[in-house]
């Protein structure tokens, strides 16, 4: 077989090698050398996770197992150092020599670094890759002043990740209105009030000079003598072909690697695709050309004849919420080009046709983007309106628009490209719809990956979506626990019982998962309901578990990890004390801290002395990382407290030793106060627990993180046992009917209490749910002791070498806090 080995691992280049395998799976022998320590993964979803609008998990193109069971060669984290078109060899950093038959350079673009004095100092970074995500993740824990430097896509996407992350961002830019590469000046200046509103600040017409500070940045210097304070700056000024490993190899190279039409570059049997590559003097900076170009280079090399690549036509959106902003083709001015301008002041919407011998060159709207798809295919086309210009915006006498969403989806042959962030056909949109049974864009982007990335083209999407089953049938869809599915929660809850389904492939199967692998929040979600329904035959699914879940212990921005052993009640010993102070030392623990839940954390663990940790404190695993029973906050109550009526102490040991080891829809913190002046902060607990007269108060349905909710008082009852059988009742019932993911306080008021009063008010139904609690709790064992005993356990522990530093972002945003009060 032919050896084709590729240098880089992005998305250009793999979408490349996905095209081919599906036209030619056994011509060649792949092998990729990639410089990230990550399967592929979708770039321009950087700007989501930053914004907190995705995981790390989430933006997973191709997972290790695609490599694996395509016969794929991944050196991940290695480099090609040394490429010799003579000997047909590449060679690596770490000294590995590989010969190929055809080599392909994918090697993508460097952000430029403007080469400011001081550019090297701590704190100044680019925005490009994973890496440079966490860092500015894990900035904003601890800094404040970010400046982002240039007002462009990529500046002003990182500038809203990071206003998100609660830091005071100015964006600097060299013109006097952003985007100027992309924009016109009216919609730029409409963006700047908009991104004003959200949070942002603004240094138009800024050449910067010098950063300042010492081995940290704390400033940036102007030209004009002014200056800002930052202790992080972000550089997006654009970036440049990375084209240097080839130049070096005697390939020719100009802006970019100099490609013919067919990706080939001057030596035979070397090519180049995506940001890399420069064609007809063009080097491309967004994906939807990268993926033309992976077409082209697969019907090459999988010995298909077709046209070569002409040449792309771009159009952009910028991917912040709140702000539509759309262009494409060339919108400016000139001697022989006539615009159309709509603006619209009171509902902050402006829109510029440029027209140029009666087809349009270019547009760019704001706030109302929905012409964005049609105007696009207008300008790819090249459809002719003269005489008939205005109808493009205004309609035809009558008003309507030159052709509705309907006429566009019928005027697109099959193979145009629908949604450019993930090269998707329009062919394998209706393919999903007729085919795979797909009726919902949710749906169809599970299945295709179309919509999924910068979502500009969801209403063409939606409009193809229309068009192929009819509006009827799409008004009546439903949406599903998740884009895999159209089944509701409570569906798939009643097919698991009714039906007896004890995995998750059977409910996938059985339901007809639109994709048979499931996803990250369909995955979890079922692994929970099959244990919630099934607590003795389901076998938990260690591999749908959030990362925290999976390690038993809650991941740290840094890789590590933190110990948190249960303290019931928050009741310690001094024995307790003096084994944690001795592991803490044994294992040079960083950092051990007192939580808000009243237990001891030992943070800054490494991953391979977790094992060895949890032996030597011969404690239980406080759940610290779980969707489980978390603390149960006690105050010192009667024993030694003078306003005490109740001894809230014990009651708090008795909750925590019946009710630990729980699976919840979600973390679960309970508190006992001994007395109203509710010292343990009863009232935002999920359940909470306060001592009066003769007796106690039972309060649910509380919180005091981010979206704080005062707990509603459940019952009033009199005993210690009578606390225990409410406390269990309500937490079954919050088990069985609430949705994976929703705490207590969403949960109490979505349903509303009167209903939760009604489902516990009869002994019989207390009762029930009792028996099923207990059931449940009588099947669970400590994590951490099974992995010290089973042998088989600690080897598939020790195994599981998730990719730390992709995953240790997902966690924090999976709500895999540390945080142990709220
Ligand atoms: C935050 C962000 C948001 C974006 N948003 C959008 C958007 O909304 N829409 C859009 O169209 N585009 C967007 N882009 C641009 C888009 O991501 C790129 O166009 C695309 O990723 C380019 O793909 P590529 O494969 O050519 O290069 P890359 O994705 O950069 O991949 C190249 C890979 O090659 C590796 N490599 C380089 N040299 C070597 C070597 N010598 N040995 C081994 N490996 C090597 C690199 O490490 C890299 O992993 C965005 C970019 C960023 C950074
Ligand atoms: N939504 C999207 O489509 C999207 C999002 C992010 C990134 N991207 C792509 O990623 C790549 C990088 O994005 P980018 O925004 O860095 O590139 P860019 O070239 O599009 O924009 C860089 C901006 O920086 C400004 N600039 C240049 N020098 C400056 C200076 N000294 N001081 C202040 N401002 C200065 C320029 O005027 C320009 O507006 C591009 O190819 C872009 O298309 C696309
Ligand atoms: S809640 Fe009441 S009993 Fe408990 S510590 Fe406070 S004052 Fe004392
Ligand atoms: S065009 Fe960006 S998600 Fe489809």
């Amino acid at each position: 077989m032919k050896k084709l080995v590729m240098i880089g691992n992005g998305m250009a280049g793999v979408s490349f090698v996905e095209q081919l395998l599906k036209l030619n799976p056994h011509r060649y022998d792949i092998t990729i050398i990639g410089s990230e320590p990550h399967p592929n993964y979708n770039r321009i979803m950087l700007s989501s996770v930053l914004a907190g609008e995705a995981t790390m998990e989430d933006i997973v193109l191709n997972s290790w197992e695609w490599y694996r069971e395509n016969n794929i060669q991944l050196h991940a984290g290695q480099t090609v150092t040394a490429v010799d078109t003579e000997a047909r060899t590449v060679t690596t950093n770490l000294g590995l020599q590989l010969e190929y038959d055809e080599l392909v350079f994918a090697t993508g673009s460097l952000p430029f670094m403007l080469p400011l004095p001081g550019a090297d100092k701590e704190g100044v970074i680019a925005f490009r890759d994973i890496k440079d995500c966490e860092t500015m993740l894990s900035a904003s824990q601890q800094y404040k002043k970010a400046v982002v430097i240039g007002g462009g896509l990529l500046g002003l996407e990182a500038a809203r990740g990071l206003v998100n992350l609660n830091m005071e961002v100015h964006v600097v830019h060299i013109h006097h209105y952003l985007m100027e590469r992309q924009l016109d000046e009216t919609a730029a200046k409409l963006l700047q009030a908009e991104l004003e509103r959200q949070g942002m600040k603004f240094l138009l017409t800024k050449n910067s000079d010098t950063i300042i500070g010492g081995d940290r940045v704390e400033g940036l210097t102007f030209k004009d003598g002014t200056s800002v304070e930052a202790d992080l700056i972000v550089m997006a000024v654009g970036i440049k072909a990375n084209s240097g490993l080839a130049k070096d190899a005697g390939i020719a190279v100009n802006r970019g690697i100099v490609v013919d039409d067919y990706m080939e570059t001057n030596i035979p049997n070397v090519y180049a695709v995506g940001e890399c590559a420069e064609h007809r003097g063009i080097v491309y900076g967004l994906v939807a050309p990268l993926y033309e170009q992976g077409a082209v280079l697969a019907k090459k090399l999988a010995g298909i004849e077709a046209d070569g690549y002409q040449g792309s036509v771009l159009s952009t959106k910028l991917k912040i919420s709140g702000v539509n902003v759309f262009s494409a083709g060339d919108f400016s001015d000139g001697p022989d080009t006539r615009a159309l301008r709509v603006q619209d002041d009171l509902d902050g919407i402006y829109k510029k046709v440029v027209f140029k011998d009666g087809k349009i060159s270019g547009a760019v709207l704001f706030g109302d983007t929905s012409e964005g798809s049609k105007l696009f295919s207008y300008i790819r086309k090249g459809d002719s309106f003269a005489g008939r210009e205005k109808e493009v915006l205004f309609g035809s006498g009558g008003g309507g628009k030159a052709s509705g969403p309907d006429d566009l989806v019928k005027a697109m042959s099959g193979d145009e490209i629908v949604c450019g962030c993930n090269g998707v056909t329009k062919d394998t949109i209706v393919e999903a719809i007729t085919e795979k049974g797909c009726v919902s864009v949710g749906e169809i982007k599970a299945c295709t990956k179309a919509s999924g990335s910068c979502g500009g083209c969801k209403p063409l999407v939606e409009a193809i979506l229309l068009a192929t089953v009819g509006a009827d049938n799409v008004s009546a869809v439903k949406e599903g626990i998740c884009g895999c599915t159209t089944h509701s929660r409570d569906e798939v809850v009643d097919a698991i019982r009714s039906m007896r389904l004890t995995n998750s492939r059977e409910v996938m199967a059985v339901l007809e998962w639109k994709n048979p692998e499931g996803c990250s929040k369909c995955r979890p979600a079922l692994n929970y309901y099959l244990g919630m329904v099934w607590p003795a035959e389901h076998e938990d699914e260690l591999e749908s578990r959030f990362v925290n879940e999976r390690n038993h212990a809650n991941i740290q921005k840094d890789g590590t990890y933190s110990v948190v052993p249960r303290i019931y009640g928050g009741v310690t010993t001094p024995e307790d004390l003096k084994r944690i102070a001795e592991v803490a030392e044994k294992y040079e623990v960083p950092l051990v801290k007192i939580t808000g839940g009243q237990r001891i954390d030992l943070l800054g663990v490494k991953k391979e002395d977790l094992p060895k940790m949890w032996k030597d404190l011969d404690m239980p695993s406080g759940y610290a990382y779980g969707k489980t029973l978390r603390t149960v906050k006690t105050c010192v109550g009667k024993t030694f407290c003078r306003f005490g009526t109740q001894d809230s102490i014990q009651m708090g040991i008795d909750m925590e030793k019946k009710f630990e080891r729980l699976n919840t829809p979600h973390k679960v913190k309970l508190a006992v106060s001994g007395c109203p002046r509710n010292c343990a902060e009863s009232t935002i607990k999920d359940l909470g627990v306060i001592a009066i007269d003769g007796g106690w108060e039972v309060y649910v349905g509380g919180n005091g993180g981010t979206k704080v909710r005062a707990a509603e008082l459940l019952v009033k009852v009199k005993t210690e046992e009578e606390v225990l059988e409410w406390t269990g009742a309500y937490l079954q019932y919050y088990r069985e009917d609430a949705t994976y993911l929703e705490r207590t306080s969403e949960w109490a008021a979505r349903v509303g209490l009167d209903t939760i009063k009604k489902a516990l008010e009869k002994k019989e139904d207390r009762d029930a749910l009792n028996s099923r609690i207990d059931h449940t709790l009588s099947l669970t064992q400590d994590p951490w002791k099974q992995i010290i005993e089973n042998d088989e356990l600690r080897s598939a522990f020790d195994a599981l070498t998730a990719p730390v530093h992709a995953e240790a972002a997902a966690a924090v945003t999976n709500n895999g806090s540390n945080d142990q009060t709220v």
